[in-house]
């Protein structure tokens, strides 16, 4: 048995291996979890093939980043649309020296050796193209696709009927915090949108546990450019984005339906947020400040303790010590998300910020985390770099 293949079943196996077993003990004391010790024992074979659809976008390009550190996946087929036939080198000059597949168009994809496929597709598209995938395929698709449940819903925000709507009772939401024994066996991932995952992180513990009133939730949300994609926009030419902002969608932007959907499922009642999210002049990171109204006699400080709680054994949320803002710069080109609660001035209400990268953990970084258990491997493998700053 090689080392990958032993690796996979230690984890697969719910903890049978004796190894293993003293390990998770050894490792139990520490607030981290940092499985990712067993993987760097091992010797990495990068074995296993995973396909990119959309790789020369801007989430395509973020998982190139990731899946070159990461010791079992290896890139074997890349697609575009309108680059197809083109090297990835040419697309992307700083990736030159990398020794990767060229671009090819869907329809000309060879999957006979992928075991898995991220689909960063724009909306619609993967819903498209998902039937004719071999159901032998892992996908994580980074599209809305398959985020509601509802298909009506769906239709309604997206203004057309879903065209693989049988797939969406399949697909897991793969927020991997909140999700991830369902994700372990799922074969259909649908990943967060950036804005969701950042509003959701913080406010699902929450409502699970009836700390906040489920009416009053007001959120604005700050996003940078790349979260609008590569593709050419008239909107977001650099004459229309730097030095200024700008609030779009409001109330009817189509993440409305996707945050609501979380939150009544974590408080078990319909929940009803007012949303706006606004463009900012930076290339990447997104910050959301989040004011709710705390249920009655729970404190500011319940909130934040339980938050604490609820994250204390994951790597990738952290809810910063009092007073400490979280910011995009702390958290950019890492998957992690950084979490603080501040009294508000108006008694009985509370400031919630979370930031991310809207390209990693509001994307790509979520994006491998999910398929990195899917696939049976600790979620943290090829995730644990440290963030760009300054
Ligand atoms: N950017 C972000 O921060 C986030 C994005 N997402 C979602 O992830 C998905 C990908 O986003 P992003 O990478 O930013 O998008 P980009 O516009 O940067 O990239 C889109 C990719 O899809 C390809 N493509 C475009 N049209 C088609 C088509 N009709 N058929 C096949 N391939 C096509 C493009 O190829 P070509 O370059 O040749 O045109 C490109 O490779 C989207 O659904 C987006 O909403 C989710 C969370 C965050
Ligand atoms: C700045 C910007 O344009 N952002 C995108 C959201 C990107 C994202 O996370 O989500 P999806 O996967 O749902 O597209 C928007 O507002 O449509």
């Amino acid at each position: 048995m090689n080392s990958m293949v032993s690796l996979r079943s230690v984890f697969m196996d719910g903890g049978c291996n004796s190894r293993f077993q003293d390990k998770q003990k050894m490792l139990k004391a520490r607030k981290k979890p940092v499985k990712v010790l067993a993987v760097s024992s091992q010797k990495a074979d990068k074995s296993i093939k995973v396909g990119i659809l959309g790789a020369s976008g801007y989430t395509g390009v973020e998982l190139i980043r990731f899946i070159a550190n990461h010791p079992y996946f290896s890139i074997s087929l890349m697609t575009a649309d309108r680059k197809a036939g083109q090297s990835i080198g040419s697309v992307f000059p700083h990736l030159i020296t990398q020794d990767l597949p060229d671009l090819v168009a869907i329809k000309d994809a060879d999957f006979s050796n992928v075991e898995a496929v991220f689909c960063c597709l724009p909306h619609g598209t993967t819903q498209e193209i998902i039937n004719g995938l071999s159901t032998r395929l892992k996908i994580v698709d980074l599209s809305a696709d398959f985020r509601l449940q509802d298909v009506h819903e769906y239709a309604e925000w997206y203004g057309q009927p879903h065209k693989a709507s049988e797939l969406q009772k399949e697909a897991v939401y793969g927020l991997t915090e909140i999700y991830r024994n369902k994700i372990q066996s799922a074969r259909l991932v649908a990943n967060p949108g950036c804005y969701p995952t950042s509003i959701l992180l913080p406010l699902v513990p929450l409502l699970k546990d009836s700390l906040i009133e489920l009416q009053d939730i007001v959120i604005v949300s700050n996003s940078g450019v790349s979260g609008a994609g590569r593709s050419a926009k008239e909107a977001n030419l650099y004459t229309e984005v730097s030095e200024g902002i700008f609030s779009y969608g409001i109330t009817r932007h189509r993440h409305v339906p996707e945050i609501e959907q979380e939150l009544s499922d974590a408080a078990n009642s319909k929940v009803t947020v007012s949303f706006t999210p606004t463009l900012m002049p930076m290339s990447r990171g997104m910050q959301s400040t989040i004011n709710v109204k705390m249920a009655p006699g729970v404190l500011v400080e319940d909130l934040k303790q339980h938050l604490k709680k609820f994250y204390e054994k994951e790597e990738f949320v952290v809810v910063l010590p009092d007073g400490q803002a979280p910011h995009t710069k702390y958290v950019q080109g890492s998957n992690g998300c950084h979490i603080n609660v501040f009294p508000d001035r108006i008694p009985g209400r509370a400031i919630i910020i979370s930031a991310i990268d809207n390209l990693v953990k509001g994307a790509s970084g979520q994006a491998l985390q999910n398929l990195n258990l899917m696939m049976g491997f600790p979620e943290n493998t090829g995730l644990s770099c440290m963030p760009l700053f300054p």
